[in-house]
């Protein structure tokens, strides 16, 4: 069992800167443990690349974020291949779930949809499989689509069949939106369940907001620089009374989600941004630095109490 947390070997850049009820448990799909088997070995980028995006990178400092802005601890590892990065994302996770639980018993993780879903699958392989205390996590979305839990533009659908599906984590801990009700409701039936668990003690409440304190959010981001279902330009990024919004209009089908807030997000203790692939690389380059804009993207807003990691592979890191 890992037993410290520890920071990785070589990064690209690393910066101090400053209605009342929970989701029907009835709607859960049942979990079962179905651990599968495979070593891997970590292969970071070779130092040529990792020092030309350093000196790139250092021109810049941590960028504006939100009106609030916040400097916290940002890091960034660019791996050589999307199974590398699989690989140091799970080590991550895993070595935080150790620290956390030991340190509050609980571990609260959010999710997103799109493909960072499968770069999660090596926790459900040796040696985390067995390690991690999977019966103190409990799994949230950060957005979700209002559509059927077994429809297959479901978030909770991806996660379940690509993950959820194949580690022990209690079903009852699994918080999935309850598809029986309009966006707006549940929106709504969401941010209830969030209070009902942070009254719990599940969830931990941020000293310095008052909105609702993750222990782990992992994100991807879209080509746009969307993350969550919060999207450029879109009033929704405003928002900040709601601890969970929906949308009727996202410009990324399907139309209705939910999707936490930006002041939920950047309450989180830490949040990984996963992004892999060429067509990312131009977002990827705007938000770490490339260039000063007043025009800031939903990724850029991205700055949380605790601590932001970017696990990237070559191609998205390919303009940096
Ligand atoms: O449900 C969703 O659509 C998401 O949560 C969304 O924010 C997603 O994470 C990004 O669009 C990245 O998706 P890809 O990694 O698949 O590009």
């Amino acid at each position: 069992m890992a037993t410290s947390f520890s920071t990785p070997l070589r990064s690209l850049h690393l910066f101090p800167a400053s209605k009342t009820h929970l989701p029907n448990s009835s709607s859960f799909f049942p979990l079962s443990s179905k651990p599968g088997f495979s070593t891997f070995k970590v292969n970071y980028l070779q130092r040529s690349h990792i020092s030309t995006g350093f000196k790139q990178l250092n021109r810049f400092t941590v960028k504006a974020s939100m009106a609030t802005k916040q400097e916290n601890k940002k890091e960034v590892e660019v791996f050589n291949t999307e199974e590398d990065l699989a690989a140091s994302l799970a080590k991550y996770t895993a070595d935080l779930s150790d620290k956390i639980i030991k340190e509050r018993g609980f571990f609260t993780v959010v999710v997103s949809g799109g493909s960072l879903v499968k770069s999660l699958r090596k926790l459900t392989e040796p040696p985390y499989i067995d390690s991690i205390d999977w019966s103190k996590w409990h799994v949230f979305w950060v957005d979700e689509r209002v559509v059927p839990k077994d429809h297959v533009d479901s978030n909770y659908k991806l996660a379940f069949d690509t993950f959820l599906c194949r580690v022990p984590i209690l079903p009852g801990n699994v918080y999935a939106i309850n598809d029986a009700l309009s966006a707006e409701a549940a929106a709504d039936d969401y941010e209830t369940c969030l209070k009902h668990l942070i009254n719990n003690g599940v969830i931990d409440k941020s000293q310095q907001t008052g909105f609702p304190k993750f222990d782990l959010m992992l994100m991807g981001m879209g080509p746009d620089g969307h993350v969550a279902s919060l999207f450029p330009g879109h009033p929704l990024l405003k928002e900040n009374q709601k601890w969970v919004t929906h949308i009727l209009d996202s410009p990324k089908p399907p139309p209705e989600r939910i999707s936490f807030t930006l002041p939920v997000i950047n309450s989180s203790a830490y949040v990984a941004l996963v992004v892999c692939g060429a067509g990312k690389a131009d977002v990827v380059t705007k938000a770490l630095g490339k260039g000063e804009s007043s025009d800031l993207l939903p990724v850029e807003l991205v700055s949380p109490e605790g601590e932001l990691k970017w696990f990237l592979d070559k191609e998205a890191a390919s303009k940096l």
